[in-house]
């Protein structure tokens, strides 16, 4: 049996619509929206209500070909012109998962040469349909290549969702999980609940416990006396964007994570499909991180927490330095060592 199938898709596409798994309203409530227009689909995005790296390059991919399909231009010209608006509109959602960008430029390059605007529309929705079944492949492959580095009793932990919903099945960071448990592996795993939008008690907690995968969730502030008591074996994070020298962005706290795995000399492994490499930025510095609203920390289930007036930063990703990263795995395996080398070799 393909454990993990039983936790459903976040986006599905019906040809003139997006059916999205809200993911704001899990754990307590399994509910799907449909989305018409780019604007409803930027909306999502920003909401969070779909949110994960790949998750977010399939739906705006397919954000994309509702906007071509509403563009009604009788000119290719027109339409285009129309197109890319779209195209920068949803590119304007979110700014640190490169996948997003990826998702947009992979569609509108699938698209040139089109002769009319019916055939722009189709060749877009044919690419927005294989981004979405490459990466249920991808998330597979990462999953395989995981779990050669993990042993059945291992316990493993990760932080906030890089898991089925954030991707087209299965995901990154979780993917070894899911394929352990298909091959009658038991791997403990410990869910950090990753404040302030809680991905992992609210996303990776709930997607484990309904693939009946052996996880316990904490609190942020108790990994490293988690690791310690725990006997925790590994560390395992997805990713938002990895740069040319490994350095990689991902959920705030990831990096702090890092930093405990050094110190208690366990591997720290980032898992992630070469859609989310972007090689034209060197180093971790040029990666813009996204900063949300002071609310997501000053309350809680919109309930205040904090006092009124209070300053808050909230940036939504930090920076790992390449040199705490043990390996990257990817769809084509795992690099380790010298990432820059290796991370060239992928992208030639
Ligand atoms: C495979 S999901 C990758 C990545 O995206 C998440 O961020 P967010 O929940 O803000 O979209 C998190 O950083 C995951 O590790």
């Amino acid at each position: 049996m393909t454990v993990g199938l039983n936790v459903p898709r976040s986006v599905q596409w019906t040809g003139q619509s997006i059916i999205l798994l809200d993911q704001t309203k899990l754990p307590l409530e399994v509910y799907y929206k449909e989305l018409k227009t780019v604007t409803e689909v930027w909306n999502s995005i920003v909401a969070l209500e779909v949110r994960g790296a790949p998750a977010i390059g399939i739906t705006a991919a397919f954000g994309l070909v509702l906007a071509a399909q509403a563009a009604k231009a009788e000119e290719i010209e027109e339409f285009f012109q129309s197109f890319n608006t779209a195209k920068s509109y949803l590119a304007s959602s979110r700014p640190t998962a490169v996948n997003l960008f990826w998702a947009l430029n992979r569609v509108t390059a699938a698209m040139q040469g089109a002769l009319s605007v019916g055939e722009a529309i189709a060749l877009a929705e044919a690419e927005a349909i294989a981004i979405q079944q490459e990466d249920e492949e991808v998330c597979r492959a990462i999953g395989e290549h995981a779990l050669t580095l993990f042993n059945d009793g291992d316990a493993v932990l990760t932080i906030c969702n890089a898991g089925s919903i954030a991707t087209a099945r299965y995901g990154t960071a979780l993917a070894p999980f899911y394929v352990a448990k298909e091959k009658g592996l038991n791997i403990k795993v410990y869910a950090s609940e990753t404040r302030p939008v809680l991905q992992g008690a609210r996303l990776t907690a709930w997607e484990l416990q309904q693939a009946e995968v052996d996880v316990t969730l904490i609190t942020d502030n108790m990994a490293a006396s988690t690791i310690a008591s725990k006997s925790i074996t590994a560390i395992i994070v997805g990713a938002d964007r990895i740069v040319a020298n490994g350095d990689t962005a991902n959920k705030v706290g990831t990096f702090g994570l890092a930093i405990l795995a050094k110190h208690f000399e366990i591997p720290f492994y980032v898992a992630a499909p070469l859609s989310t490499f972007d090689v034209s930025l060197q180093t971790g510095a040029d990666i813009v991180i996204e900063e949300r609203s002071a609310e997501e920390v000053t309350h809680m289930q919109g309930v205040r927490t904090a006092p009124e007036g209070i300053a808050v930063y909230n940036p939504a990703f930090d920076v790992t330095p390449h040199h705490l990263i043990t390996g990257i795995i990817t769809e084509k395996g795992i690099i380790r060592g010298d990432f820059e080398v290796e991370i060239k070799h992928l992208f030639l």
